[in-house]
């Protein structure tokens, strides 16, 4: 029977925010977005990302021994681009990401046509893959790098009218794109994906797809078919990944996912009955799912890879800028919490 949806790790982001702050900033976006002038003045005093064929600028720290995403600012970020042979105004092709605690309007530039090695040492930084990168940069930057990517990625994949076959034009801001000869506004898109943590009350279920870095298992996940709620989109796809009939749902939160192209990760947990636990494994879909104790949950969690260069261990679980490391660890802290 399945139970209704209980928010009950989501509400911290909201509560944590300074509220008329938060309004006023919101309030100053959505104007932005709309108002194509105003975003050009704004982008004046702004600051940009810059991407190189999508792999974002990073700096190293102050202390010198971490990096951080590279945030320009734009009046910098022009005499840069006159040192590499480049017309300043380019900046203006820059995409609205978002606007700071200090409301400063944050801007991602694509930058790929010129030379990557010229740009990084007149930078000061260095192009990094975004998967990489997310190991490198601090947590809270992570939302923001992958933004910024997959609004140039949409950009990039978006300029022509599928009616048509047209150009698209972009607003200012780039939150939407027009076919002036449909008529047609084309607004960036996600594919809502579930991801659920399935657990039979003392052991938790995850997966491997071949394609995953060797020892990795993750959490079940599923594109939603067009027309189905989350529930019924979970349902079916622990059904048909593992042959399972979950019970219970418990929303866990959400996670923009720019692999390989941009996914809205909906997470769960879920759980099936003890006495109906005999997975049956889509082969076509997964190379193996197995039944994980708490105690093998925790070493993976306590054992994460660091170096590439190193072999991984045995079984580890994804890292902490996925959701599904968010479900995992949930999941751990509730069975030490009932085992107390
Ligand atoms: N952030 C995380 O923690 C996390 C963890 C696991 C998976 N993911 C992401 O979730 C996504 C979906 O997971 P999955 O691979 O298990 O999905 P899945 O089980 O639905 O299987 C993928 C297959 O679904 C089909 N499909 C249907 N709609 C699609 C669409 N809109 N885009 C692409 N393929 C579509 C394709 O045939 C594809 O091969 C992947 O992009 C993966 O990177 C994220
Ligand atoms: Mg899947």
């Amino acid at each position: 029977m399945l139970q209704s949806f209980k928010p009950i790790f989501s509400c911290n982001l909201v509560l944590s925010r300074s509220f008329s702050g938060y309004v006023s900033r919101m309030r100053y976006l959505m104007r932005l977005k709309e108002d194509d002038e105003a975003c050009r003045e704004a982008l004046k005093s702004g600051k940009v990302l810059l991407y190189h064929k999508l792999s974002p600028l990073l700096r190293k720290t102050s202390s010198g021994s971490g990096y951080k995403l590279a945030s320009l600012k734009t009046s910098d970020l022009e005499q840069i681009l006159e040192k590499v042979g480049k017309d300043k105004h380019i900046v203006n092709e820059s995409f609205l990401l978002e606007c700071t605690d200090k409301d400063e309007p944050q801007f991602s530039l694509e930058v790929g046509d010129l030379d990557r090695s010229a740009l990084e040492q007149e930078c000061g930084g260095m192009f990094v893959d975004l998967r990489k990168a997310f190991f490198m940069i601090p947590g809270p930057e992570s939302p923001l790098a992958a933004k910024g990517q997959a609004l140039l990625r949409w950009h990039q994949t978006n300029s022509f009218c599928s009616a048509t076959g047209q150009p698209t034009v972009r607003n200012q801001s780039g939150s939407y794109r027009v076919c002036h000869s449909s008529g047609i506004t084309y607004y960036p898109k996600m594919a809502p994906v579930v991801i659920v943590l399935v657990s039979d009350g003392s052991r938790c279920l995850l997966a491997r797809q071949a394609m995953f870095p060797k020892g990795m298992y993750s959490a079940l996940s599923g594109f939603c078919d067009m027309g189905e709620s989350v529930e019924e989109a979970l349902l079916r796809e622990v059904a048909e990944e593992v042959g399972l009939e979950v019970e219970d749902l418990q929303y866990s939160g959400s996670q923009h996912w720019p692999f390989p192209q941009s996914s809205f990760m909906l997470a769960c947990h879920a759980t099936v009955n003890p006495d109906k636990t005999q997975v049956n494994i889509d082969k076509a879909e997964l190379e193996d799912a197995r039944w994980f104790t708490y105690e093998e949950i925790t070493e993976a969690l306590q054992n994460m890879p660091r170096d590439p260069r190193r072999e991984p261990p045995v079984f580890w679980v994804p890292p902490s800028y996925a959701i599904a490391n968010q479900l995992i660890q949930e999941w751990a802290n509730h069975q030490q919490l009932s085992r107390k």
